[in-house]
């Protein structure tokens, strides 16, 4: 079994400059403490990848795309691929966020092509789940983050449960400032440990990283970081700014 290494992961979104991230990252390196429990995920915009790489100089620093096309190469105006994000220096790649879910209308066999893609060509995909609130009101949490694992998953190798990442992103909760309790967002990360359990064995299960993302902040981290099958955070709003982020990666320790 892998002992599993908590990720805290900044999601950027449609935001910062090519400089604007180079000086966050080359600030934030500085003023983050080491912790041999923990590693950092930066995913800038595709266009400040490159430069986010060079800047990158700690060893437990590592660099994420938002998202990625399922093919090699080709004719597809406006996608990058997954060797090109290995290229610039990726280890990450985010797949089936909401917005892509939502906004750009990516469904589960889209989902499952780009996670395997990233499997395939040695990226860690960080596949995203979540319930809608209607569908969290209508008891429906547990079988719609049970379709989307399942179908996300469909025929990926989960190797020794290091190849994968699953961040369990409930959708009221991301933007919105109400974030789940750490209650709420045990309950779904152990479901999901459970499930994959069942799919794939305890070892590997137990090995495999579950993430929460949604409102993320200074306040709740400590308090979300101490349930026992929150092994990382997906953060968006709160990473933009050098000061909370940092404070969201030196959260307290468990126990
Ligand atoms: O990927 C990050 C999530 O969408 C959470 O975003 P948020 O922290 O702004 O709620």
């Amino acid at each position: 079994m892998v002992r599993r290494k908590n990720l805290i992961a900044a999601n950027w979104k449609m935001h910062k400059t090519v400089s604007e991230a180079v000086g966050f990252v080359r600030e934030l390196q500085k003023s983050v403490g080491t912790f041999d429990d923990r590693e950092v995920l930066i995913a800038p915009p595709f266009t400040a990848l490159l430069a986010v790489s060079k800047e990158l100089s700690r060893e437990d620093f590592f660099l994420g795309g938002q998202n990625c096309h399922w093919e090699e190469k080709g004719a597809y105006t406006g996608e990058v691929s997954v060797p090109m994000l290995k290229d610039v220096g990726c280890r990450y790649v985010i797949v089936g966020h909401s917005e892509r879910r939502h906004i750009f209308k990516e469904d589960d066999e889209v989902i499952n092509k780009k996670v395997r893609a990233a499997v395939k060509w040695g990226l860690v995909p960080i596949l995203c789940v979540g319930e809608m609130l209607e569908e969290r009101e209508a008891g429906k949490t547990f079988e719609i983050v049970s379709d989307q694992l399942e179908k996300g998953l469909k025929d990926v190798d989960l190797l020794d449960g290091r190849s994968v990442v699953i961040a369990y992103e409930p959708v009221w909760a991301i933007g919105t400032g109400r974030t789940a309790t750490p209650e709420q967002a045990q309950e779904v990360h152990s479901f999901i440990r459970e499930k994959l359990s069942g799919s794939y064995g305890k070892d590997i299960a137990h090995s495999v990283r579950i993430l929460y993302g949604g409102s993320v902040k200074p306040s709740n981290v400590d308090d979300l970081m101490k349930e026992e099958d929150v092994d990382g955070l997906l953060v968006g709003g709160a990473s933009l700014e050098v000061e909370s982020f940092r404070r969201i990666i030196e959260y307290q320790q468990k126990g």
